[in-house]
C-alpha cells in the first residue's frame, strides 16, 4: 500500500474512534440522569471506574503498551465524569512532582489540578469542596491520614508508570463514592509503647505519632468485625479501627505491570 493509502485508513479509523467516543461520552447525561441526585456519591464511583479500567487491562492484546491503554481510558473516564459534575483535584506536591505527574497520568491534562501547600490543606479543601479529589503522596510520614474519616476517605492507591514506588492516595470528599471492593484502610490506635503488631492479612502501611498517641495505617481484606478483633487482641487496646477508605490491590498491580512493559518497549 502506498503513504497515501495507508493514512488515508488511518484518517477513516481515526473518524470512527472519535464517533465512538462522542457516543461514550453522550451516555453521561442519561447516566446521571439515571443517577438522579447529582450532589450524590453515586456521580463519581471509584469501584466502578476500576472495574472499567481492569476489564481494559485483561482484554489488552496488540503493540501499543497497556501505560497507554491505562492513560487513554482514565483520560476518557475522567472527562465523563466531569461531564456529570464537575470536579478539581486537590495536589499535595512534596516537590518532587510526583503527585503532579500522577494525576496527570489518572485524570489527563484538562483535568483542573489545585497546589495546596500540605496533605492537611489539600484535605481541609476537600472538607469545602466535597465533590472534588485530591491526590497525596504517603511519603513525607507526618500522618496526614489521620485527618481522613467523615469529610475525606480514600478511594485508590495509585502511582505514575515508571514510579511505582512512589505510591499516592486519592482521597474522595463526602461526595465521591466510597471503594467497597479489594482492601479497606483504617487508621488504628497503637499502645503507648507504638510497637506494631504483626496479624496475619493485616498490612501495615504507614505509622504516626503525636499528640493523639501512635497510629498505624493499616489495610486488609478480611471482614471488619475479624480486623477489629485481631486488633483489639494483639494491642490490649480497647479502641475500633476506624476504616478511612480503600483501594484495589489488584488495579495497581496490574498498572505496576503495565510499567514495566512499558520500560522493556
Ligand atoms: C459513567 C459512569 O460515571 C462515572 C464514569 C465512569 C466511566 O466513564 O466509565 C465510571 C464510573 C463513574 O465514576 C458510571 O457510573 O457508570
Amino acid at each position: 500500500m502506498t503513504l497515501d493509502a495507508l493514512r488515508n485508513r488511518i484518517d477513516t479509523i481515526d473518524a470512527e474512534v472519535h464517533a465512538l467516543l462522542m457516543e461514550r461520552a453522550r451516555m453521561a447525561a442519561d447516566i446521571a440522569a439515571t443517577k438522579g441526585d447529582l450532589r450524590s456519591a453515586t456521580i463519581i464511583q471509584p469501584d466502578r471506574e476500576a472495574r472499567v479500567l481492569k476489564r481494559r487491562f485483561d482484554d489488552h492484546d496488540g503493540v501499543l503498551p497497556l501505560p497507554i491503554i491505562a492513560h487513554i481510558w482514565r483520560t476518557v473516564i475522567s472527562g465523563v465524569s466531569g461531564l456529570q459534575r464537575p470536579f478539581q483535584i486537590h495536589l499535595s506536591d512534596s516537590g518532587d512532582g510526583v503527585a503532579r505527574d500522577v494525576a496527570r497520568f489518572w485524570f489527563g491534562f484538562q483535568a483542573g489540578l489545585v497546589p495546596a501547600d500540605t496533605a492537611a490543606s489539600a484535605l481541609a479543601s476537600l472538607a469545602s469542596n466535597p465533590g472534588d479529589l485530591a491526590v497525596v503522596p504517603l511519603a513525607g510520614g507526618d500522618g496526614w491520614w489521620t485527618g481522613l474519616g467523615e469529610t475525606a476517605h480514600v478511594v485508590a492507591r495509585l502511582h505514575a508508570p515508571g514510579r511505582e514506588s512512589d505510591h499516592c492516595f486519592l482521597i474522595g470528599g463526602a461526595l465521591i463514592g466510597r471503594s467497597t471492593e479489594g482492601a479497606t484502610l483504617y487508621r488504628a490506635a497503637l499502645g503507648s509503647t507504638g510497637d506494631v503488631p504483626d496479624i496475619d492479612g493485616v498490612d501495615i502501611i504507614d505509622t504516626v505519632s503525636g499528640p493523639g498517641g501512635a497510629h498505624a495505617l493499616i489495610a486488609s481484606r478480611l471482614p471488619e468485625e475479624t480486623v477489629d478483633k485481631a486488633w483489639r487482641e494483639a494491642t490490649g487496646i480497647d479502641s475500633r479501627p476506624l476504616a478511612i477508605g480503600g483501594f484495589d490491590p489488584d488495579l495497581i498491580s496490574v498498572a505496576g505491570v503495565a510499567a514495566q512493559s512499558s520500560r522493556s518497549e
